[in-house]
């Protein structure tokens, strides 16, 4: 079932179009990915999805109803949880108040604060951590308590800025089962990463922005097969351009990706298919 829907927003700052008239959705049940290289336009339209920027066109609809010009603190009660890619913790308290703050302030009817609070805490594995303030934690740490504390208003759309950066290769494994359970509960999942080898194990779908438009929307093999992706990432030819003599390209470079920022998986991430892109 859909639940965000997301269609043709464009948002421009001055003369730059950071979005252009991207379309995406996201369904419950399944984890959707948002990426692109650098400057491609995941956080703002991020922002738009959370009310934080307000879009030069374009509507945003979250279960059939229209909230593009709904404020941010609604669409909280409205089921919509987010992180940041800045860390937003109170650093002063401990983990287990900052994740007790959030439940607090969305207290349901029939849930105990305490009890969300500890349950989070055994699920996420922060039991460790739980007396720490949150300002002395590890980076990967302070992510997963930004996480809890999304999940403690029991959102039905989860959206993840950068989740796991910060995190160990260990770390980001039990991160992606966490996103897989999450989305298995019913919930819709969106999250922007950079970490490719993550992206693909978890997501059901992916959208790809590129300088702002939407370039491709597939399962992650249709994505990493499709030529604009390939393009916007490596750098490779266009396969309608590819009859024209490459005759300026370097032979070394068609192999290095465009935008350095990409983290690409470790060699036994890869898949038995072949390479990422
Ligand atoms: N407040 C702003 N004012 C002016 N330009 C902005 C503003 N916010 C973003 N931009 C520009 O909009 C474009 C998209 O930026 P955005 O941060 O959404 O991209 P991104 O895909 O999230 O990038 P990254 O992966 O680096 O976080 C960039 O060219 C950026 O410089």
């Amino acid at each position: 079932m859909t639940r965000l829907d997301v269609r043709e927003v464009t948002v421009r700052f001055g003369g730059v179009t950071a979005v252009d008239k991207a379309t995406i959705s996201a369904d419950g049940g399944q984890v959707t990915a948002l990426i692109g290289p650098n400057g491609a336009g995941k956080t703002t339209l991020f922002n738009v999805i959370t009310g934080l920027q307000k879009p030069t066109g374009g509507k945003v609809f979250l279960d059939g109803d229209d909230i593009t010009h709904t404020p941010t603190h609604r669409r909280a009660r409205h089921g919509i949880a987010r992180t940041f890619q800045r860390l937003e913790a109170f650093g002063s308290l401990t983990v287990e108040e900052n994740i007790r703050v959030a439940a607090d302030a969305v207290r349901a009817k029939n849930t105990k604060p305490a009890q969300v609070t500890r349950g989070l805490i055994q699920r996420i594995g922060l039991e460790r951590y739980a007396g720490a303030r949150a300002d002395s934690v590890p980076t990967g740490v302070a992510r997963l308590v930004e996480l809890a504390r999304a999940l403690a208003i029991d959102p039905e759309l989860l959206l993840l800025d950068e989740p796991s950066s910060g995190l160990s290769e260990a770390e980001t494994e039990s991160f992606g089962e966490l996103l897989r359970d999450l989305a298995a509960q019913g919930r819709a999942v969106l999250i922007v990463e950079h970490d490719m080898g993550l992206i693909m194990r978890v997501s059901d779908v992916i959208h790809v922005l590129d300088r702002g438009r939407l370039i491709a929307s597939g399962t992650p093999a249709e994505v990493q097969a499709d030529p604009l992706v390939r393009k916007a990432y490596l750098g490779e030819e266009d396969p309608d351009e590819s009859e024209e003599p490459a005759e300026t390209e370097e032979p070394t470079e068609s192999e290095e990706p465009a935008d350095s920022t990409l983290v690409m998986p470790a060699a036994d991430d890869e898949p038995e298919s072949g390479g990422w892109f």
